[in-house]
């Protein structure tokens, strides 16, 4: 039977086919081709086919309630390797909800769905492609980096840097994006690439790694119908060359489109009005009265039938349950050569290739090299039908529920059945950890670089600079004088503190939806993506500030290179311990809104109460000053700038004791910071920050880890 080749268990290199024989010989040049070469080219495509592994799809009795409202009411089918299966039906029937539950990213409430008789886990998630229907990419990089980008972290390591690069080649042609892959994807407020353009790229990304199953949301609306026609007849050769399963949702198809599919579901409000061969809906319609009107598109037909016609619609229906339930009463196993328990099992797939035998008349031989996944049922099944497929729905839930208890780190306990891949390749990820880091750190410091170094952001740095230069213009070094250093101090390394930390607010939650997206794909390793964010960032997070000492210290009165660049250590070091607090709170709360809040609060409140501002800080809560960065950060500077710049002369008169004394001219800068109260040293305040830095920095993955993983809605 088509699709149910022999699988022979390659290794893990092999897993991804490195080359799409419907890209590098198509069937015209094969035509083309003198016989022996064309049997050569054939029996490649054999072996190739042979050696790949594949999916069959098989989904029972699919339930999914929101607030009581059934979404999705007892859906099944099954999809076979080299077919594809279009799920069709109008707006808010179910067509999403079912891809998500079937991509693993929907809890469904009862039923079951299989992948090669091994309930849907984890383990699949390399092997599935899902196009989503909205286009999540990062607006700044062009459409041949992101898939570049893709293809560096999803293609295999072992694959050739060159081989890659012809592959991006391949498939942007293949989709016909050559012509605008320099261009930036963009959004509302700097436009990019089209709609269709961004589907397609879309499918480019997910098409890149060729996966084994590839479940498509609408990937047609939006193209004009040529586009839609060509990227069907791409998915079909794929499908069909590569012995891929296809599932694709679609809203109407051209009459040429329909044709190209080889199975429909047809859904309304989460219920089946129909599933099978499409090329069988005819007879089906005619089962029930009503002749599909020569010269009209099907697709339309069927959809205006099932829309504006509630009698046609549950005649439809309770055809569609009949056809289920019948299969269900036909196909009890009972097999006397085999034990109590034997009889009591009952395989799911054998149950859908009956049904399938004894609608269509024609003979599925599921059976043919599987390892069978036995499935149990209540005892009798025979006997009481309705308890079987009750049966079968709450077992199928316990699969799932498997699923969902293992889904936060890589499940191991899950059978591979005979023609599996083994383990290795199905849990580890595609690169190595410095693959990762190296390709993330480039995408993330391509894709920051705009943000952080925008035109705005330069603009208000050099301003600063200066106003604050000149301000603070050449000051004497007088106790007089003395405050309107601090001043300087004070205003520079907060307002670098809360660039910072704002500035990392947004970081989590403007780039969450690709990430998420990416790592239920299992792309790369979350600790790699966070390496590489915090790395990519440094340079851009410590350019601004470093302009800014530049600018406005000499201008003040800098007295030494040395000083120049110890100032320079500090005021970066604490402006990369802001951005920790601003990444963990930016990972904590993906609202803007209440991490600005959240934000604010901490770094207002910690002024507040170090006494910078009042003296009047009530004695239980002087203590809040610790727990402030700033504090810390500010203690520093002032020692650098008072221990390691010229000394400050005592005021005439001057409130220092030691200057009332007349036993020296200058002010020792340890009776400078004991005058506020801060008398730890340069070591302790900065091991204080460092700590921050590492605390919060070790928080923020713990967020992202742990309560922030992509979750299933
Ligand atoms: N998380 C959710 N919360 C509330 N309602 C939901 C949720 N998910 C799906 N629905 C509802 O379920 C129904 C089916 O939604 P779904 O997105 O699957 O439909 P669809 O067939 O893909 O629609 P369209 O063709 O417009 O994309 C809709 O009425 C939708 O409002």
């Amino acid at each position: 039977m088509a699709g149910q080749r022999e699988r022979k268990g390659p290794s893990a290199a092999q897993a991804p086919s490195l080359t799409f024989p419907f890209i590098n010989a198509t069937k015209q040049q094969q035509q083309q081709l003198p016989t022996a070469q064309q049997q050569q080219v054939q029996q490649q495509l054999q072996q190739q086919q042979q050696q790949q592994p594949t999916i069959q799809l098989t989904f029972q009795n699919l339930n999914v309630l929101h607030n009581d409202r059934k979404i999705l009411s007892d859906v099944s089918g099954l999809v076979s390797p080299g077919e594809v299966l279009a799920i069709m039906g109008p707006s808010g029937s179910g067509k999403t909800t079912l891809l998500d539950c079937l991509s693993g990213q929907r809890h469904f409430d009862s039923g079951s769905v299989y992948l090669n008789r091994e309930p849907l886990s984890k383990r699949w998630r390399r092997k599935i492609g899902y196009v989503l229907q909205e286009e999540i990419f990062f607006t700044q990089l062009t459409l041949r980096e992101t898939v570049m980008y893709t293809a560096m972290l999803r293609l295999p390591e072992k694959m050739a840097r060159v081989e890659k690069l012809r592959l991006v080649d391949h498939i942007l042609e293949t989709l016909e994006l050559t012509c605008c892959q320099q261009t930036k994807f963009g959004d509302y407020l700097n436009r990019g690439l089209s709609g269709g353009e961004k589907k397609r790229a879309n499918i480019a990304c997910e098409l890149l790694t060729n996966p084994l199953l590839m479940l498509l949301d609408e990937p047609t609306s939006g193209l004009d119908s040529h586009s839609a026609i060509s990227l069907m007849k791409v998915l079909k050769r794929y499908a069909q060359l590569e012995q891929k399963t296809i599932v694709i949702s679609v809203h109407q198809p051209s009459s040429q489109m329909f044709h190209m599919f080889d199975k429909l579901l047809l859904l309304h409000q989460g219920r089946t009005a129909y599933f099978g061969e499409v090329n069988n809906i005819y007879r089906h319609f005619e089962d029930i009265g009503v002749t599909i009107k020569a010269h009209y598109n099907p697709a339309d037909f069927v959809l205006e039938q099932l829309k504006s016609h509630p009698d046609i619609r549950e005649k439809l229906f309770i055809a569609a349950r009949e056809s289920h339930g019948n299969y269900l009463n036909r196909n009890c196993i009972s097999n006397p050569d085999k034990s109590k328990q034997q009889q009591d099992t009952i395989l799911i797939n054998d149950i859908i290739n009956n049904y399938y035998n004894q609608r269509h008349h024609q003979p599925h031989d599921l059976h043919h090299n599987h390892n069978h996944h036995q499935y149990h049922t209540a005892n009798g099944v025979c006997e009481a039908d309705e308890e079987a497929a009750q049966h079968l729905v709450w077992s199928g839930a316990d699969s799932q529920s498997n699923f969902s208890s293992c889904a936060s780190s890589d499940c191991q306990s899950y059978r591979v059945g005979k023609g599996s891949v083994n383990d290795d390749d199905w849990l580890s990820y595609p690169t190595r950890f410095h693959t990762q880091f190296s390709v993330l750190s480039s995408r993330n410091f391509k894709e920051a670089k705009p943000r952080m170094l925008s035109k705005l952001n330069w603009f208000q740095t050099i301003g600063l600079a200066l106003m604050a230069g000149a301000i603070w213009f050449q000051l004497p070094r007088t106790e007089e004088f003395l405050h309107d250093l601090q001043g300087w101090m004070f205003f520079s390394q907060t307002y670098w503190m809360l660039f910072a930390l704002f500035g990392a607010l947004n970081s989590f939650p403007s780039e969450r939806e690709v990430i998420s997206k990416e790592r239920r794909s299992g792309a790369y390793r979350l600790s790699a993506y966070y390496l590489a964010k915090m790395c990519a960032e440094l340079p851009l997070v410590i350019t601004l500030p470093t302009v800014y000492l530049m600018i406005s210290y000499p201008m003040l009165g800098c007295s030494s290179l040395k000083l120049f660049f110890l100032m320079l250590i500090f005021l970066l070091l604490n402006t990369i311990v802001a951005q920790s607090v601003g990444f963990f709170i930016g990972a904590c709360c993906m609202d803007m809104n209440v991490s600005i809040t959240l934000s604010a609060l901490y770094t207002l409140a910690t002024q507040l109460f170090g006494g910078y501002l009042s003296s009047r800080i009530p004695e239980g809560l002087s203590w809040i000053r610790y727990t402030s960065m700033i504090h810390y950060a500010y203690q520093n500077m002032q020692i650098l700038e008072f221990r390691e710049g010229p000394a400050i002369s005592c005021g005439s008169p001057s409130s220092y004791e030691i200057c009332k004394q007349q036993t020296t001219e200058f002010i020792p800068y340890e009776e400078i910071l004991k005058a506020q109260n801060s008398t730890s040293p340069l070591w302790l305040n900065t091991l204080i920050l460092m700590m921050f830095f590492l605390v919060f920095r070790g928080l923020g993955y713990a967020v992202l880890r742990y309560l922030r993983c992509p979750q299933k809605s």
